[in-house]
């Protein structure tokens, strides 16, 4: 298997600095659904990341103990419903201990027309999804997809075969992570560290593709795909430098979030 690779001038392409006429709506706003009463910490690591990235705003739906713990991390996060121009789902929750009106309303959040980034707990609803789609499985759950779908789930490079059945965009995670759309070609980014391979980093790359989604015209595959493979080389840079800070030794996942904007701002300034 080989996929075109991604460089620092393709991820600033999809990157905007905020101008003199902006405000926190026209930058962007991503609503992250994550988190359970079994794995709060991902849903503040989700909005971390997503504040990080660099949206306008941050709405947080979900369960009070998640909940207290985002607002507790990040007071700016607005917890009242309202608009947002992508969704972040799944990360931190459990498909067997959902309840149905959970179910239901991800159900209808996946029927909808804002773009919608479906991690962990949530990717086996996403086979019956109508939203422009992201998918961020890592490789068990990548395979669990392929099943779902009617595909083999040992082939576990054929990503595009996977994008193509769900008509979405998928990223399978791992030290090589690859990213495909329906009908589209391969591309492979190579993690330049893996210190990355620890609890947690996949909720941030979540939140990190959320907000680079929430920034991109929803109706556009090719930019959806572009924010998908951006954020996951955003995600790879952060970590890179959070090992730097740290003499080249271990990260966790709240430093990746946190190195994140030094990219971004390196990046734009290029
Ligand atoms: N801070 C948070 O809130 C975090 C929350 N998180 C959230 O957790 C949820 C589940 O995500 P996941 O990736 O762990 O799920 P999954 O693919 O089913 O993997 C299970 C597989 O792992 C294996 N396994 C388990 N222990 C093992 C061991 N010691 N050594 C070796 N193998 C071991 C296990 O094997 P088994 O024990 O069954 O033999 C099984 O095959 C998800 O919602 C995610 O978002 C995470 O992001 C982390 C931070
Ligand atoms: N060996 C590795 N080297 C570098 N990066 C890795 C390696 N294994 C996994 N990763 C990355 O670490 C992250 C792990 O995400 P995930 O498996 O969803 O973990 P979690 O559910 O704990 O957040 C992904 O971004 C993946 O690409």
């Amino acid at each position: 298997m080989t996929g075109r690779g991604w460089t620092g001038a393709d991820v600033a392409a999809v990157l905007r600095m905020p101008t003199a006429s902006d405000d926190k709506y026209s930058r962007g706003v991503v609503g992250i659904r994550t988190g359970s009463d079994a794995y709060p910490g991902a849903a503040a690591l989700g909005v971390e990341a997503a504040w990080r990235t660099g949206v306008g705003m941050v709405r947080y739906v979900g369960l009070r103990r998640a909940e207290d713990l985002v607002l507790a991390r990040r007071p700016e996060t607005v917890t009242a419903a309202g608009r947002v121009q992508a969704w972040v789902v799944g990360s931190g929750t459990d498909p067997d201990a959902r309840t149905e009106a959970e179910t239901a309303e991800l159900r209808e959040l996946l029927q909808g027309p804002v773009p919608v980034v479906v991690d962990a707990g949530a990717l086996s609803l996403a086979i019956a999804a109508s939203a422009p789609l992201i998918v961020t499985p890592h490789g068990r759950e990548h395979a669990r997809l392929r099943s779902l779908l009617g595909l083999d789930p040992d082939d576990a490079d054929a990503v595009v075969e996977t994008a193509d059945a769900l008509g979405g965009v998928v990223v399978r995670k791992g030290a090589r992570t690859l990213v495909a759309a329906p009908g589209g070609g391969l591309i492979a980014v190579d993690a330049p560290t893996s210190w990355l391979a620890t609890a947690g980093t996949g909720d941030v790359l979540a939140g990190i593709i959320g907000a680079l989604v929430a920034t991109v015209d929803a109706g556009d595959a090719d930019a959806l795909r572009s924010a998908a493979v951006s954020g996951v080389w955003i995600h790879g840079d952060a970590a890179r430098r959070a090992s730097i800070a740290r003499d080249g030794g271990p990260i966790t996942a709240l430093d990746v979030a946190e190195h994140v904007p030094a990219v971004v701002g390196s990046l734009l300034a290029r």
